[in-house]
């Protein structure tokens, strides 16, 4: 999932190599001084101390290149993170559930340990391979006793670790489905709020059960790793109490080399930890990883489209639909519901409004439109040319969908600032007090349902495409409003050879439309010109 670069490994490799051979030479210079072997000359102090100033401005130097690899490798997965989620259409989207994408962050958060991980693994290793050989050198039987010591330190802790990757897992869904119940609080924070009831049960029994049983179980992993860490500690004064009563006992080490073995075991103890507590991070890595392969894989796209191969249309003439079919194949789809087939001709500068009872598909059909579902068969042409990738109708269209949302940037090509067109728009659509100035900041701020569906389509006309699709725009406005936008919004735009598709229920502004459209089970049941229309529902 992450990728290390060579450069980054080959960095972490030498200053690993360095490091522990000068914390080996200062070591050893202390050991060996110790047991009066080195003679005490001042070229001994210099290179002691030399040898401490070199590893200390050492460290330095790798902690600053490892905070650096370490922000810029997060940054990568985050990037990628967002792109990955940005790239994946809308029905897989709505099937694997918009909380994937939040553990999905939580997992990558996980990788900013990995360089920090990898270092301490790769020094420690080192410091421990030199020092055993030193042991090895002073007796080899007691070395050998020492690391079947501590290989069974480290082998009750693999073990004990391995059994907890299930847990952590575990853990790890619960907090799925916790981020699930976060995402229902954000949205219907209205719903809940109007009922008692309804908090009290999610609150009982989702989000406390939830939190209960992940504690728990968060628990009984923190509580198993921090008594094998202390294994880990203990182990080591065992070990210690063998070098100093049993093995001198046994005539395997001599009582000279007592001091030499108990500093050089002090001196590993440290990275020796390091190396043992190294397989709790790996594991949790190891789950973050998995799960963020998982991710990915139910994130990937089957169809890969190149922006740059063709060069986008700004305008159009005809779109025709043939033969379009849709289904969902959800596990929450309406089994009798399918979309098509669906034949339609779409004109520059025609309106087209659609109707059709709850359910009919008019909302799937404007995602078809739109190019955020992909249907199942059949084909959309461009001026007579069948498209290759539904970027080029996007392309052409700007939306106002029934849930609008106002982002908080401005990620569009307009400006608002000393806009002219923008000032205008304000005033059509009586806004010009409610948003006090032409700022950014001002545009988006709160507003009440109906404003914030004028704004959204103020922001949609900036956008200045040839197609305006609303999907119920005009259900959230006042009378006044409405009666402004199908008399003379509507007609406005059609002059200025905009293609207006609307999805609408005010059957009183049917005439202001050139053809009308009529939904029923998926189907479109009738298409003519609004006066041909007896009932445009039953
Ligand atoms: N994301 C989805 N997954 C599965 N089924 C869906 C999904 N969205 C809609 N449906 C189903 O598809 C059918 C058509 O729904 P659609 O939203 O297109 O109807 P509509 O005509 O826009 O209705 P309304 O007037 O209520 O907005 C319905 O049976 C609906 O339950």
């Amino acid at each position: 999932m992450l990728k290390i670069k060579s450069k980054h490994i080959i960095l972490i490799a030498v200053y690993a190599v360095i490091s522990s051979l000068l914390s080996f030479a200062i070591i050893y210079i202390i050991n060996n001084t110790l047991s009066n072997q080195l003679s005490t000359s001042s070229y001994i102090y210099i290179t002691f101390f030399a040898f401490v100033i070199y590893a200390y401005l050492l460290s330095i130097f790798f902690q600053r290149e490892l905070n650096k690899i370490t922000f810029e490798l997060l940054s990568q997965l985050e990037k990628k993170l967002f792109q990955k989620i940005l790239d994946t259409p809308l029905i897989k989207i709505e099937k694997l559930g918009t909380q994937r994408f939040y553990t999905a962050v939580e997992d990558t958060r996980t990788f900013y340990s990995l360089p920090a991980v990898v270092t301490a693994a790769f020094s420690s290793l080192l410091m421990v391979v030199l020092c055993l050989f030193y042991l090895v050198k002073l007796s080899p039987v007691s070395a050998v006793i020492i690391m079947v010591a501590i290989m069974a330190i480290a082998g009750i802790y693999y073990v004990v670790i391995n059994s907890l990757s299930k847990s952590i897992e575990k853990v790890k869904k619960y907090n799925e489905h916790y981020f699930g119940y976060v995402q229902d609080v954000i949205s219907g924070f209205k719903e809940l709020m109007i009922s008692d009831k309804r908090r009290k049960k999610l609150l009982e029994n989702y989000v406390y059960e939830n939190r209960t049983a992940s504690y728990a179980l968060d628990f009984k992993i923190s509580f198993s790793f921090l008594s094998i860490g202390l294994i880990s500690q203990y182990g080591m004064y065992i070990i210690m109490g063998i070098i100093l009563f049993i093995l001198p006992e046994l005539g395997w080490l001599k009582r000279e080399f007592v001091i030499p073995y108990v500093l050089v075991l002090l001196f590993i103890a440290g990275p020796i930890n390091n190396l043992i507590n190294l397989q709790d991070v790996v594991t949790r890595l190891f789950v973050a990883n998995k799960r963020l392969e998982t991710f990915y894989e139910d994130f990937k796209n089957e169809k890969i489209v190149n922006e740059h191969d063709k060069e986008l249309a700004a305008d159009f003439s005809k779109l025709n639909f043939r033969n379009i079919h849709f289904n969902y194949k959800n596990d929450s789809a309406d089994a009798n519901f399918e979309l098509g087939p669906i034949n339609l001709e779409i004109n520059k500068g025609e309106v087209i409004f659609i109707v059709g009872g709850n359910g009919s598909g008019k909302s799937t059909f404007i995602n078809i439109l739109s190019g955020l579902y992909v249907p199942d068969q059949g084909d959309i042409f461009f001026d007579g040319e069948r498209i290759n990738s539904e970027k080029e109708i996007q392309n052409l269209i700007s939306a106002v969908f029934t849930s609008n949302h106002l982002f908080s940037q401005n990620y569009d090509d307009y400006i608002l600032e000393n806009n002219p067109k923008y000032k205008i728009l304000l005033e059509t659509f009586k806004l010009e007090n409610i948003v006090k100035d032409d700022s950014e900041e001002s545009a988006r701020r709160s507003f009440s349902k109906g404003q914030s569906k004028r704004m959204a389509l103020i922001f949609a006309l900036l956008e200045d495409k040839p197609i305006v699709v609303l999907d119920e725009w005009a259900a959230d406005q006042d009378p006044y409003f409405r009666k402004y936008f199908y008399e003379e919004l509507i007609p406005k735009l059609k002059s200025q050879g905009k293609t207006i598709i609307a999805v609408t229920h005010d059957d009183r502004y049917f005439h202001y439309c050139d053809k009308l459209l009529k939904f029923d089970y998926g189907k479109i049941v009738k298409e003519d010109v609004p006066a041909n229309f007896q009932n445009a529902y039953f």
